[in-house]
């Protein structure tokens, strides 16, 4: 399965983390054998980076040239031999029998001479052989070690603000963080089920975000209140960061909400409960029309049904100017803050990823800006602490208008330490167990 999974992700782009659970289920492979496939899925695809360069040494040509119905092979061997406690001569023979099974016997047997290769050393002394330096190369030698490509080690090192030509420290602790297994954390919907409810469905109550419970084994889909639509599965600094925008307080009215990037619904489901229980209404809108579909079912049976879910573009409104009293923009980004639940994620971006997008996340949240009236609050997220499309973003649009002005964020996060970042909050896994969601709040005059 886990080879499945893998060459699913290499050919036709699948996401790990969602064609893995399906296939798990459609076999019928629960308890040991499930956390086994998933442990050999996510830590191969997280820890390709560090597997490809010890590969690289014992091959004669570049590994980019070996077959890819091979790679897999090769790093799913390489994982059992290096990171887990399989014993090595049945990670050698399980692999060789998976080879012969999906590549032919002629072909394992270059598999089994890059493996016996590969289990010569552990990982320590092959990272010692293949990883550069630390002090002639801290980027180069972080991307081998902990598996990033070297551009997101310097982008998330940036953010941190630490000195890129010195030790990069608390890189290297985000960094390791992204190769953890994260918890699975759950959300309550306001209105519709509460913390205690997934208690006793055997999940902890969470530490920061008071909706927040975390599952620490088991598949969320088969709990009965994410069965019943009344909680979901939602990282905490996500929860927060669509909580902070509740609480900025208003003076008038409080009746009008808009999420404007709603797919698929994760903050749509959080703020429709609050707005029911708050006498507002949200519009969210997804520009997706399957995506909008999910963020219908996110929403249905909000507290007094509080919430809709429309298709719609938001960067050409169907809503007039200055109609809502607050205003989330959850734009496009390139998620490089949930590397963690999305292993084969950062592989797929590229440095040219956040350019691309910078247009429409400016666009949005000047659109954002417009649909809020005045005297109103914008929050403007990603999933991302990259700062082309963090603080980048947000200062550029500010610089080009007069009616809008940043509100420190970090006192609307009150039940978490560390978070501010400026005027903005930014939220780092290593940091606070969550994703590396950013928030700026915008008060528009
Ligand atoms: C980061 S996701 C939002 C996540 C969501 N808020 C949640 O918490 O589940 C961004 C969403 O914006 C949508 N989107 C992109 N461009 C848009 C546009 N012009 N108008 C509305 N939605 C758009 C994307 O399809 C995607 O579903």
């Amino acid at each position: 399965m886990a080879y499945d999974v893998l060459r699913a992700v290499e050919t036709r782009d699948a996401y790990a983390n969602l064609l893995l659970p399906a296939t798990l289920r459609e076999r019928g492979v629960a308890g040991r054998d499930a956390a086994l496939a998933t442990e050999l899925t996510y830590g191969t695809l997280r820890r390709q980076g560090t597997y490809d360069a010890i590969l690289n040494s014992c091959v004669d040509r570049s590994i980019r040239s070996v077959d890819p119905e091979v790679l897999p092979v090769l790093r799913l061997g390489a994982h059992q031999l290096l990171s887990t406690k399989i014993p090595p001569h049945a990670a050698v023979s399980a692999t060789i029998d998976l080879a012969r099974k999906v590549i032919g016997h002629h072909r394992s047997r270059f598999a089994n001479a890059v493996l016996r290769k590969v289990s010569a050393r552990d990982l320590d002394a092959w990272l010692a052989i293949v990883a550069p330096a630390r002090s002639a190369d801290a980027l180069g030698h972080l991307a081998v070690v902990h598996s990033h490509p070297r551009w997101i080690v310097g982008a998330l090192a940036e953010a941190l603000g630490e000195d890129l030509s010195g030790e990069l420290a608390e890189t290297e602790r985000l960094l390791a963080a992204h190769n953890e297994r994260p918890l699975v954390t759950l959300v309550a919907k306001p209105g519709r089920a509460s913390v205690a409810d997934l208690v006793e469905e055997g999940a902890q109550a969470g530490r920061l975000s008071p909706y927040a419970a975390y599952l620490t084994e088991g598949d969320p889909g088969l709990l009965r209140p994410i069965q019943q639509g009344r909680a979901a599965v939602q990282d905490e600094a996500s929860q927060l960061v669509a909580l902070a925008l509740t609480r900025v307080p208003l003076t008038g009215p409080d009746a009008r909400w808009l999420d404007m990037c709603a797919g698929p619904g994760g903050k749509a489901g959080l703020l429709g409960g609050l707005a029911g229980q708050r006498d507002a209404r949200l519009l969210a809108a997804e520009v997706q029309p399957a995506r909008a579909g999910l963020v219908a079912r996110a929403v249905h049976r909000s507290v007094r049904d509080a919430a809709r879910a429309v298709v719609a573009d938001s960067t050409r409104p169907a809503w007039r100017d200055g109609a809502f009293d607050r205003v989330l923009v959850d734009a496009p980004c390139t998620g490089l803050g949930a590397l963690r639940r999305r292993p084969e994620s950062r592989w797929r971006r590229t440095p040219t990823t956040a350019a691309g997008l910078a247009p429409l996340q400016h666009d949005l949240l000047n659109r954002a800006l417009d649909a809020a009236r005045s005297g109103g609050v914008v929050g403007y997220v990603t999933c991302s602490p990259h700062l082309a499309e963090t603080r980048d973003i947000v200062e550029a649009v500010l610089a080009e208008r007069t009616d809008a002005e940043l509100i420190e964020a970090a006192p609307y996060l009150d039940e978490v330490a560390d978070v501010a970042a400026g005027p903005f909050a930014q939220f780092w896994p290593h940091r606070h167990g969550t994703d590396a969601m950013f928030l700026a709040l915008v008060r528009k005059h």
